[in-house]
């Protein structure tokens, strides 16, 4: 069975990704792909208490605590949503994934981008299906019979990120008043200003993967560009 596409949506906290992912699932969906949609910290019932831990307010921490509980997260979420969703041909949409680690604890907070590049080493390529394989049978029938796929042990990575950039002045503007703010909502410009660069590095270091989406223009403007970045690689039709 071929492997599913992964697809993920990063950008600051009020840049747009959740209003704009409706439309890119139902694009998805239009064109015959089987769709899995889910988010970070999240996406099992684990890591939605890892989330609900991370972003309580009043929930002091550090930053490398911060990224633990994103990889912990993660890790749970990668070997029990993604990685079979993709194994069995579905494509998966997920608003944020291993990129906001780097922007939020690496650019907010100020952890190491080389600290959280072991993290992800560790957390995500260590042996990750342990215990089953993609498709559900276990590694020990496997090693019985003296074989086990290469990609047992590694998290697939991201085929293409939508980076939904927007100035967070601007962002937070859009946020005002709209919902209570979380632990992260709640810093300052200049965190979100760090978090920004950070995004801009990582699409620096991986441009291949990454579309920059220009999250200022009016809506209907930024969802015509989001699909663009699908119908360009022939996962959409021209319609959307
Ligand atoms: N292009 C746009 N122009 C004006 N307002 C917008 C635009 N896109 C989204 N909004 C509004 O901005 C607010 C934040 O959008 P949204 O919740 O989609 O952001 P988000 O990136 O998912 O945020 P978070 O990561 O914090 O969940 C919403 O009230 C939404 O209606
Ligand atoms: C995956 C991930 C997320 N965060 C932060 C970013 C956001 O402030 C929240 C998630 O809230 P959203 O409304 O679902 O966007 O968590 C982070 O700091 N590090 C991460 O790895």
């Amino acid at each position: 069975m071929k492997q599913g596409l992964f697809i993920t949506l990063e950008g600051i906290d009020g840049a747009g990704k959740s209003t704009h992912a409706q439309a890119l699932a139902e694009a998805l969906q239009a064109a015959g792909h089987a769709l899995v949609r889910t988010r970070e910290p999240g996406g099992t019932p684990l890591a939605e208490r890892l989330r609900g831990l991370a972003l309580e307010q009043g929930q002091e921490m550090d930053g490398m605590t911060e990224a633990l509980l994103m990889f912990a997260a993660r890790r749970d979420h990668v070997r029990a949503v993604i990685a079979p969703a993709l194994a069995q041909g579905r494509t998966v949409l997920c608003d944020r994934f291993t990129d906001a680690t780097f922007a939020y604890q690496g650019g907010g907070r100020g952890v190491s981008w080389q600290a959280l590049a072991q993290l992800e080493q560790i957390a995500l390529d260590h042996d990750l299906m342990h215990g089953q394989m993609h498709n559900g049978a276990s590694h020990k029938a496997n090693n019985e019979r003296g074989a086990e796929p290469a990609d047992c042990g590694q998290a697939p990575r991201p085929d293409l990120t939508l980076w939904f950039d927007l100035p967070p002045p601007q962002a937070a503007r859009r946020l005002q008043g709209a919902r209570l703010p979380d632990r992260f909502e709640a810093q300052p410009l200049a965190f979100f200003e760090a978090v920004r660069s950070a995004y801009a590095r990582r699409m620096a270091e991986d441009a291949r993967r990454f579309v920059r989406i220009d999250a200022a223009q009016p809506a209907p403007a930024v969802r015509r560009a989001a699909l663009a970045a699908l119908q360009e690689r022939g996962w959409i039709g021209p319609a959307g």
